[in-house]
């Protein structure tokens, strides 16, 4: 199998301009679920992932590896390291473009091992939107932001309904969101809080 990459994207996209009111670079985004894997202070063995808004239309994303998170000793599980860009992917379709989305296709390409006590910095970015569909990618360096790409990954999310999350999962799932979202907007000292983006 070879590492040639297909075209990306791969169907004609308009420009994935940013919502007019997504926050600013240099905004640090706080957690969207307490109990999230990817995110959330609430999850002791998850990834604590932090993201602050870039320039255009980059989020940047750092986690550090834990024992918790091992596939082999001292390495990262390769799934593990796919939930992280699933996270900062998620991230920057959702800050960014403040649509809810959900991941369709997430495709990683491993490049190097990341070791227990490493920290990916994941530099996401929107590449493209055509109808729901909404097409990212990321790379993540390895200890520092221009360190050695150890991961890349490329997905597609799919524009949903907010009902999507209270259908499927918790019913309570939209309150849930929408007090987190006030949450960071309040530390923030953003006001303007809408569920309706
Ligand atoms: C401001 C607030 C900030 C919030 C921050 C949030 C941070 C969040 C961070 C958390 C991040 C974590 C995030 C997570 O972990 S999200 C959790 C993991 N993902 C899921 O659970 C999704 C499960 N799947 C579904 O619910 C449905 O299948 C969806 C909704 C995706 C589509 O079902 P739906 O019936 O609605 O639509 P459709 O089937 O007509 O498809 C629509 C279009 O999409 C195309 N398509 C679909 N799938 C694929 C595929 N695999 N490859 C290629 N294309 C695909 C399809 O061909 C069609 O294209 P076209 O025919 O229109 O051309």
């Amino acid at each position: 199998m070879s590492r040639v990459s297909q075209p990306w994207p791969p169907v004609p996209v308009e420009p994935a301009v940013p919502h007019p009111k997504a926050p600013s670079p240099g905004t640090e985004l706080g957690v969207h679920f307490a109990e999230c894997f990817g995110c959330g202070d609430e999850a002791d063995a998850g990834l604590h992932l932090r993201s602050t808004v870039g320039e255009g239309q980059v989020v940047h994303s750092r986690f550090t590896v834990t024992a918790a998170h091992q596939g082999a000793p001292g390495l990262a599980h390769g799934g593990l390291l796919a939930c992280a860009f699933d996270e900062a992917l998620g991230s920057a379709v959702g800050n960014l473009m403040r649509r809810p989305a959900v991941t369709g296709k997430l495709e990683t390409d491993f490049r190097r091992p990341v070791p227990v006590g490493s920290t990916l910095f994941i530099e996401a970015r929107l590449d493209g939107i055509a109808g729901r569909k909404i097409y990212v990618s990321a790379d993540g360096h390895l200890d520092a932001e221009d360190g050695p790409v150890a991961v890349s990954a490329r997905a597609l999310f799919v524009v949903v309904g907010f009902e999507h999350f209270s259908t499927h999962g918790d019913p309570q799932a939209l309150e849930k969101l929408a007090e987190q979202h006030k949450k960071n907007l309040q530390q923030r000292g953003e006001r303007d809080w809408e569920i309706n983006p």
